[in-house]
């Protein structure tokens, strides 16, 4: 299978990694420091399981995508539309488009730039980090969960093949939620407090909130018509207890003077739940500390000034 990855960072070089190290023609697309790093050593992936070189192409351009059977589509939230747009006029029209993104509503935001195409959402499972440019760093798990398509069973069993194990599944929506009601629970408040999640759990007054957090993100989803699988307070707990040396992903963002996904994770549920007039306070509060977090020092002391 001739494969694309648009947006070469932690999930994508994850994904189209493992799928090269099968013997599918992968290229990456991504940054140039990362590009030069892989064209001249190929990818090193560090995993659970093994340390390899895993040589492949790599190219800064959406034009790599020209021939692509399947592309895994791995940026941030916040990039959707720009990187569906520079791939647009380069795709084939039978190539699938796999979102492998975090939030609920990026393959419809992907589908609605590139209606020539199928698009189909994705579960990402795993834990990894770029390390350095053409270093990726795995530190856990990998399954996915795609929703359904015509080329949806072909795919997922091409991924299993290369060691990825992956279902497909009517419910990956539904996934996707349970997975941002986690996200909605702790990612902002490791990020305002600064804190792994191993001190934030047990401190006075969070479980509650994370609780009530949890139970204003279900209350949307529930008057959305989205059923959501699975206990989530039990999944809450999981969380602290399996990953208490972990700072959320929004945290890791800021700290990296970075923008977050914030608006695709708490402001999500806070737009739609004005849209359904469902109360969302908790995840409003959440939202607008995050986005003060992410305004540049200059206009944090313009707004503190009054001016
Ligand atoms: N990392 C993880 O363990 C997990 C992440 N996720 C989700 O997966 C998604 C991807 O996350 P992750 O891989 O960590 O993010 P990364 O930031 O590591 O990767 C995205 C990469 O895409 C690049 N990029 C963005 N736009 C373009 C473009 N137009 N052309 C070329 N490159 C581009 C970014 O560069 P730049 O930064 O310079 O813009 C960045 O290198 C997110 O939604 C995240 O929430 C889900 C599960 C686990
Ligand atoms: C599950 C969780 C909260 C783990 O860190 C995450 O996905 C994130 O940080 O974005």
């Amino acid at each position: 299978m001739k494969v694309a990855v648009m947006g070469a960072g932690a999930v994508g070089c994850y994904y189209g990694g493992m799928l090269a190290r099968a013997g599918h023609a992968v290229v990456l697309i991504g940054r140039p420091a990362h590009v030069e790093a892989v064209r001249a050593h190929g990818l090193r992936m560090q995993t659970t399981r093994f340390d390899e070189q895993v040589p492949m192409e790599a190219a800064t351009g959406p034009e790599a995508v020209a021939g692509a059977d399947l592309v895994l589509f791995c940026v941030k939230s916040p990039d959707t539309e720009s990187a569906g747009e520079q791939l647009r006029p380069h795709l084939p029209p039978g190539a699938l488009v796999l979102s492998l993104q975090n939030g609920v509503d990026n393959a419809q935001r992907l589908q609605a730039v590139l209606p020539q195409q199928t698009v189909v959402p994705a579960v990402v499972y795993v834990a990894t980090e770029m390390a350095g440019p053409g270093h990726l760093r795995h530190h856990g798990r990998g399954e996915l969960v795609i929703g359904p398509s015509a080329r949806s069973t072909d795919v997922a069993q091409t991924l299993a093949a290369a060691g990825v194990p992956t279902e497909v599944s009517a419910q990956a929506i539904g996934a996707l939620w349970a997975k941002l009601i986690l996200n909605c629970a702790y990612n902002a408040l490791s990020a305002i407090t600064r804190q792994p999640y191993g001190v934030l759990y047990p401190a006075p007054g969070i479980q509650p909130t994370l609780r009530a957090i949890a139970d204003e993100c279900l209350a949307v989803a529930r008057a959305d018509g989205v059923q959501v699988p699975g206990d989530l307070y039990a999944a809450v707990d999981a969380i602290a207890a399996t990953m208490p040396a972990q700072f959320s992903s929004t945290a890791q963002d800021l700290m990296r003077g970075k923008p977050t996904e914030i608006d695709h994770i708490n402001g999500y549920v806070v737009r739609r739940g004005d849209a359904l007039g469902v109360p969302v306070p908790l995840n409003r509060l959440l939202h607008s500390l995050v986005k003060l977090l992410e305004a540049p020092p200059a206009a944090r002391s313009t707004e503190s000034s009054g001016r």
